[in-house]
């Protein structure tokens, strides 16, 4: 019995492709990834995709839902189209198991202790489930009625995995476009120099991923989603994740310029002697956020260890159990590190400057 994943792989090269690497479980938590199956230089090709597998979705500036729609079309319309892509359906994650904007459950977002947050997951849901009630007739005249069958919890699915798994590669036309790019997609996220892979579209518009430095076998393949998400606001917002970054970063709407849908303006280095954070003010502020969490870090990181016990009160009697639950709980104790850590930095630089 061969995995989804191996029939994706020998599907692609069956169409032309070729695929170095292997999907396989990447983190204790059974995140799913892809890794090095040989050693390769700087510079080699990983995946080659022949463009007839790629799906194009719409341009730039459409919404997923938009998107989403257009892809339902797109299986109706062609269904021996639809039936040789069975094996990249196949590989999509399951309902249920995509967590972003789209699909968060309600009820444990007040564990993440951050309002705007969560308020921009219920506002865009909302827009989601709008869609589907056929609340954007702009969009799709009757969802219900042009695709009958496929249950709210199908749409909002798929329209997480859209958001969260297509590209944005411009067309012949120059024309920024939504791509859903088979196998490509199991590439994890990483940012700065931690990515190894850089995905490409050649002339004839075939795609290729090609490393960025040495990598040895075995090694985890990363390419850089897009450079919006270096914060966990907005990688938990957009592709349901959080990471450790070491030194731990501000989440952006911490910054006094920074919100869920821009790259912030202003950084941690601005806090750094000289730097144009370098302030009283500014040091109040980021006191009156630290302190106005209901829990401190310690306390968080007591019930991540799963001490819940005497905590569990802590969550007005609830205990963490499930994985999202750990990293909403997680989320809330590492924007407090890091409040913590820049709050130091700040202290340090106003003793030089003697303003402290
Ligand atoms: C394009 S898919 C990548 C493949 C995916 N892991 C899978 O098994 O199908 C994007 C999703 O992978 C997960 N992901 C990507 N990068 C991650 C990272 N650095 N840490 C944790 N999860 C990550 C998130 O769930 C994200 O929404």
């Amino acid at each position: 019995s061969i995995t989804a994943e191996e029939k994706l792989i020998r599907w692609i090269r069956r169409c032309g492709g070729t695929v170095d690497l292997e999907i396989t479980n990447v983190s204790d938590e059974g995140l799913r990834g892809a890794v090095a199956v040989r050693d390769m230089n700087k510079s080699q090709i990983a995946v080659h995709l022949p463009a007839h597998i790629a799906v194009e979705l719409g341009e730039g500036h459409v919404t997923s839902e938009e998107n989403t729609v257009k892809l339902f079309r797109l299986k109706k319309e062609n269904s021996a189209w639809n039936e040789s892509m069975l094996p990249y359906w196949e590989s999509l994650p399951q309902a249920g198991t995509s967590m972003t904007k789209q699909t968060y459950p309600a009820e444990p977002l007040d564990l993440l202790q951050d309002r705007i947050l969560e308020a921009s997951i219920v506002v865009h849901s909302a827009y989601t489930k709008n869609v589907y009630d056929g609340g954007k007739p702009a969009l799709i005249e009757s969802f219900q009625e042009e695709f009958p069958g496929v249950s709210y919890v199908d749409f909002s699915h798929i329209t997480s995995v859209v958001a969260s798994y297509a590209f944005l590669f411009p067309n012949e036309e120059g024309v920024a476009k939504r791509m859903l790019l088979p196998v490509m997609d199991m590439l994890n996220h990483a940012d700065g120099t931690e990515h190894n892979l850089e995905i490409m579209q050649a002339d004839n518009g075939d795609f290729y991923a090609y490393t960025l430095r040495d990598i040895d076998k075995g090694e985890e393949l990363f390419h850089e989603y897009n450079t919006g998400i270096r914060r966990n606001d907005q990688s938990l917002f957009h592709y349901g994740f959080i990471r450790e970054h070491d030194p731990p970063r501000l989440i952006a709407q911490d910054l006094p310029a920074g919100n869920l849908y821009e790259p912030a303006a202003y950084s941690e280095e601005d806090y750094e002697f000289g730097g144009r954070l370098v302030n009283k003010a500014e040091l109040a502020r980021l006191e009156a956020i630290l302190s106005s969490f209901p829990t401190t870090e310690a306390e968080d990181a007591k019930l991540l260890e799963g001490k819940n016990g005497g905590w569990a009160g802590l969550l007005g009697g609830r205990s963490i159990q499930t994985p999202l639950e750990r990293m909403f709980v997680k989320y809330r104790m590492l924007r407090k590190r890091a409040l913590t850590e820049v709050i130091q930095k700040l202290k340090d630089a106003l003793v030089i400057t003697k303003e402290l």
